[in-house]
C-alpha cells in the first residue's frame, strides 16, 4: 500500500518512525507541534535529532506547527506520536485531515481523563472526541511492544504489536510498514495493547528503583528487580482483564516485552533509578522534565489509580506493586522497603 504517511509529533518516536516507514517505501511527512520548533531546526540543519541522536531518514519532509494542512497533502495514513497529555488536543486540530486517511496508528502510551475525571483508554477517548465533533475516524491501530525510539531510528531489529478491533486492518498495516528490521505482530485486542502501554511505564519505575539501589550500595539488587518484574507482569494481567483485554497480550510483546525494554533503558526506569539512589521523587521528576525527558509513568500511575477505583476497586489486593509505586510518587520515606514489601512473598 505505501503512499504518503503523516506523522504527528516530531519528538523521539515520531522522528524515529521515519526510518522504517521510509525504508518500507512511504513518503514521510513529519509534523512538529508548537513545542517542537527546536527539534525541527536541528533536523533541518542536518544534525542528529536531539532526542534520539540519529539523523532523520533521508527524504523526510518537515512541517512546522502552522503547516498542519500542508503536512496532510496526499496523506494515506496517519501516525500519532504525541506524548499522551497532548494527544487529544493535537488530534482535535487534525480531525478532518485524519478522517481522510486509511488508518490512525497510535504510538502514545497513556490515559485520557475527561472533564468529570473519568479515565479512558486513548482510543476510546479519540472515538468520543471524533463523535462529538461529528467526524468519522478511520480505524485506530494501537502500536505497542518493545520499541526504543533511538533503536527504531537507527534501523535496529524491533518487534512491535499492532492492535485493532478489526484485525484485518492491523494485518494490512503491519504488512504496509514492515521492513527487514521493523516488523509487527497483530491482534484484535486493542484494549489489551492500550492498557499495557502506559502501565509498563509505571512498573518500569519500580524496576529502575532496584538498579538505583544497586548503584547506591555498590552491589546488585537483581533478585529484587526480577521479583518486581514478575509481580509487574502479574498485575498487567489483572489490569488487562479489567479492561476486557486478553491476558496473553500482557505476557507478550505489549506487556512483558515492553516492560523488559523499558526496565533496561527507558526514561521511566532512569527515573526510578534516581529514586533508588536516594533522590526525592518530585525533585528527580522536575530535573528530568527540565532536561526534556518525558516520564509518562508518573501521570499514568495516578490515572491508573482512578481507573481501578472506577472500574473495579475490588482488584486493589491484587495490585500491591501499583499501590507501592503510588505511595513512592507521593513521597514515601522508604521506597525500597515499600517495593520489597509489595513483591516479596509474605513469608
Ligand atoms: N520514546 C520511545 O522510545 C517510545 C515512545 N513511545 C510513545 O510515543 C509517544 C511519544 O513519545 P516520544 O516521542 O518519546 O515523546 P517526546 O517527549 O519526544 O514528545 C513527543 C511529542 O509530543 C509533544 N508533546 C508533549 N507534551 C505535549 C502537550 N502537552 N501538547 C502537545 N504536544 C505535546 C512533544 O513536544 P515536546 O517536544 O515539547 O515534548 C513532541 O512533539 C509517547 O506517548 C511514548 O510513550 C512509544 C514507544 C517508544
Ligand atoms: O515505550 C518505550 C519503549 O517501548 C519507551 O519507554 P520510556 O518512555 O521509558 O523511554
Amino acid at each position: 500500500m505505501p503512499g504518503t504517511v503523516t506523522i504527528l509529533g516530531a519528538g523521539a518516536m515520531g522522528s524515529a518512525l521515519a526510518t522504517p516507514l521510509s525504508a518500507a517505501g512511504w513518503e514521510v511527512h513529519l509534523w512538529g507541534t508548537w513545542l517542537d520548533d527546536h527539534l525541527l531546526a536541528a533536523c533541518q540543519a542536518g544534525e542528529p535529532h536531539p532526542r534520539t541522536g540519529v539523523r532523520l531518514a533521508a527524504g523526510t519532509r518537515l512541517y512546522a506547527s502552522d503547516q498542519l494542512d500542508e503536512a496532510f497533502t496526499g496523506a494515506d495514513l496517519t501516525v500519532v506520536a504525541i506524548a499522551s497529555q497532548g494527544v487529544l488536543d493535537v488530534v482535535r486540530r487534525a480531525l478532518p485531515n485524519i478522517s481522510r486517511t486509511r488508518a490512525l496508528l497510535l504510538t502514545s502510551k497513556g490515559f485520557a481523563p475527561n472533564d468529570e475525571g473519568h479515565v479512558q483508554l486513548l482510543p476510546d477517548a479519540l472515538r468520543d472526541l471524533a463523535a462529538e465533533e461529528g467526524v468519522e475516524l478511520p480505524p485506530i491501530v494501537a502500536v505497542g511492544g518493545p520499541c526504543k525510539a533511538n533503536e527504531v531510528a537507527a534501523g535496529r531489529w524491533t518487534a512491535a504489536i499492532f492492535g485493532c478491533r478489526d484485525e484485518s486492518v492491523a494485518e494490512e498495516m503491519a504488512k504496509a510498514v514492515a521492513t527487514p528490521a521493523y516488523r509487527a505482530e497483530v491482534t484484535s485486542d486493542e484494549a489489551g495493547v492500550e492498557i499495557c502501554a502506559p502501565m509498563k511505564n509505571v512498573y518500569a519505575i519500580a524496576l529502575g528503583l532496584a538498579d538505583g539501589l544497586g548503584e547506591r550500595h555498590g552491589e546488585p539488587h537483581h533478585d529484587l528487580k526480577a521479583a518486581t518484574f514478575a509481580q509487574a507482569v502479574r498485575e498487567l494481567v489483572v489490569l488487562t482483564h479489567m479492561v476486557g483485554g486478553d491476558p496473553v497480550t500482557a505476557t507478550g510483546l505489549a506487556g512483558a516485552g515492553d516492560l523488559e525494554v523499558t526496565g533496561l533503558s527507558g526514561r521511566n526506569k532512569v527515573y526510578g533509578a534516581r529514586i533508588g539512589r536516594g533522590e526525592p521523587a518530585d525533585r528527580a521528576l522536575a530535573e528530568m522534565a527540565a532536561a526534556e525527558q518525558t516520564v509518562e509513568g508518573v501521570p499514568a500511575a495516578r490515572l491508573a489509580r482512578s481507573l481501578v477505583d472506577q472500574r473495579n476497586p475490588g482488584a486493589w489486593p491484587d495490585l500491591p506493586l501499583l499501590s507501592a509505586i503510588l505511595d513512592i510518587l507521593d513521597g514515601h520515606s522508604d521506597p525500597a522497603q515499600r517495593v520489597a514489601d509489595a513483591v516479596l512473598p509474605r513469608g
